[in-house]
């Protein structure tokens, strides 16, 4: 991850020359108000780790290891502090929090390590001059370079969702847009949108940013809990301008993940920092997730890609060949966008295995190398029936019951019917006999393979039954 996080105001005294034991006696009485009044629990989240600095004139400083942690002190307690500081210490009558990394309180209630990513910093009072580190990067994916906007081809079923990542990376956190919500099927382009959000805004330098997918969230979730370090994760992730969450359906039945995942895309989008989140449903089909937190992540911007269309696969295919510099024939792209039409990531996939199938032998890419260097890749993408839908068109054709298909009836109104669906289960489907019978109730392979055989003896003794099978066999074949 690039980006780490700017510590503001590096400049202070030596904080120690400044300390008087009055001031000291003074902050522990400020603590001890702010712990009874707001609760332990309270207190140890967002209170215990403030750490007294100097006072100059009428001004104290206090400081905070994080930004996030400075910003909710700021926003929430920051009254609170100045009024008890001032009764109980009337010569400060100012508080500025401050950001100073290497803070972690050292008195006796504070049974929590310090943070660790932070504790390696000076602890003593130099002056801290520190961005630019990386201290969250074993919590974030580095982005991938090849994921940028320019290098991503905009048709009609991803415009939207392209715009909006645009707006989201010029202008993080905009009303609207946050959380933006990404979703569509597998290899449509989610994470490349997501990374190059992130490269664009790291390219300032002073944003910082993490990405990781959901599973990655969960286990270093598990693996906080297990070294006792969730404050350091929880800390660690909310302290960052933007956050993004990869593949958030993995997250479903997920409960204490999906939990943490909740207070801190709370906490972030209260305190104004942007949240990207990808899934392979809109929100409100996500079932499975918490409703709250399915309500919330339907609250910004939500944009779906659409599967893609074949244009947006030839323009996708034009660029890629462009891009690796060999020369690929127009039928040939036809060719691969029109066989391949799911899965952007496969597309890309098919023409890599050309370009260097054509590097190695030295020779150009023409429509037979294709269909001979992408013989298995291709026929994994042929149409695959299934028995049941064999089943089912058989059974409209001759107007006959689906549960027939299965059932002990032997009038040749429906027994007929039954064997011609064997008969195609046969040749359509690469299952065997025995696998066959079971979907047609429980019968024997003898029972299959005989109407099989039966089915090719009429065939040949009656055209107009094999024109009907072969009318089925060519609907189902799509
Ligand atoms: N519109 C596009 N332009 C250029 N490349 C694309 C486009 N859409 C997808 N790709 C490429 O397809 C591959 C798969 O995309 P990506 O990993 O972003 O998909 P995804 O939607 O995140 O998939 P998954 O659901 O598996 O997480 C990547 O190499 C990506 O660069």
């Amino acid at each position: 991850m690039k980006g780490g996080i700017m510590v503001e105001n590096a400049q202070y005294l030596d904080a120690n020359a400044s300390f008087d034991h009055a001031l000291e006696a003074a902050w522990l009485k400020v603590r001890d108000r702010l712990k009874s009044e707001v609760g332990e629990v309270e207190y140890g989240t967002w209170l215990r780790q403030i750490v007294l600095g100097p006072l100059e004139e009428d001004e104290l400083t206090l400081f905070l290891p994080t930004r996030f942690l400075r910003d909710w002190v700021r926003s929430q307690y920051e009254e609170r502090l100045k009024s008890l500081w001032r009764t109980e210490y009337p010569k400060v009558q100012h508080i500025e929090l401050l950001v100073r990394r290497g803070t972690a309180e050292n008195t006796s209630d504070t049974q929590q390590q310090p943070l660790s990513a932070e504790s390696d910093s000076s602890t003593t009072d130099t002056p801290v001059v520190e961005a630019q580190t990386e201290v969250r990067s074993d919590l974030a994916v580095p982005l991938d370079p090849r994921f940028t906007f320019d290098s991503f081809v905009v048709g009609k079923p991803n415009e939207f969702a392209y715009a909006c990542a645009r707006r989201v990376a010029e202008k993080p956190s905009s009303p609207g847009f946050n959380p933006l919500f990404l979703y569509g099927g597998v290899g449509l382009g989610k994470t490349h949108l997501m990374h190059a959000i992130g490269s664009e805004l790291t390219k300032t330098g002073n944003v910082s940013v993490a990405y990781m997918s959901a599973e990655k969230f969960m286990y270093r979730f598990i693996a906080a809990i297990r070294s006792q370090s969730t404050m350091e994760f929880k800390e660690q992730l909310r302290s960052v301008d933007v956050l993004m969450i990869d593949d958030l359906q993995f997250l479903i039945g997920k409960d204490n993940t999906q939990e943490e995942f909740f207070h801190t895309f709370n906490a972030l989008v209260d305190a104004g920092r942007q949240i990207i989140v990808s899934a392979d449903k809109s929100p409100s089909d996500l079932s499975g997730l918490e409703d709250r937190l399915r309500t919330r992540l339907g609250c910004g911007m939500v944009a779906d890609i659409h599967a893609t269309t074949f244009e947006l696969r030839i323009s996708i295919l034009e660029a890629k060949a462009k891009a690796s510099g060999t020369t690929v024939p127009a039928k040939v792209l036809e060719y691969l966008a029109h066989k391949i039409t799911t899965n952007v990531r496969e597309l890309e996939g098919a023409l890599n295995r050309l370009i260097a199938h054509a590097d190695l032998v030295g020779r150009p890419v023409t429509l037979d190398t294709t269909q001979d260097v992408l013989k298995d890749m291709l026929k994994a993408h042929d149409r695959r029936v299934t028995i049941e839908e064999i089943q089912r068109k058989v059974a409209e054709h001759w107007n006959i019951r689906l549960t027939d298909m299965s059932s002990a009836r032997r009038a040749r109104a429906v027994a007929r019917p039954r064997q011609v669906a064997m008969f195609l289960a046969k040749q359509l489907t690469s299952r065997s006999l025995p696998e066959i019978g079971r979907k047609f109730g429980n019968r024997d392979h003898t029972t299959v393979m005989h109407a099989v055989n039966r089915v090719a003896e009429l065939m040949e003794q009656d055209p107009s039954f094999a024109e009907d099978v072969e009318l089925l066999r060519r609907m189902l074949e799509g």
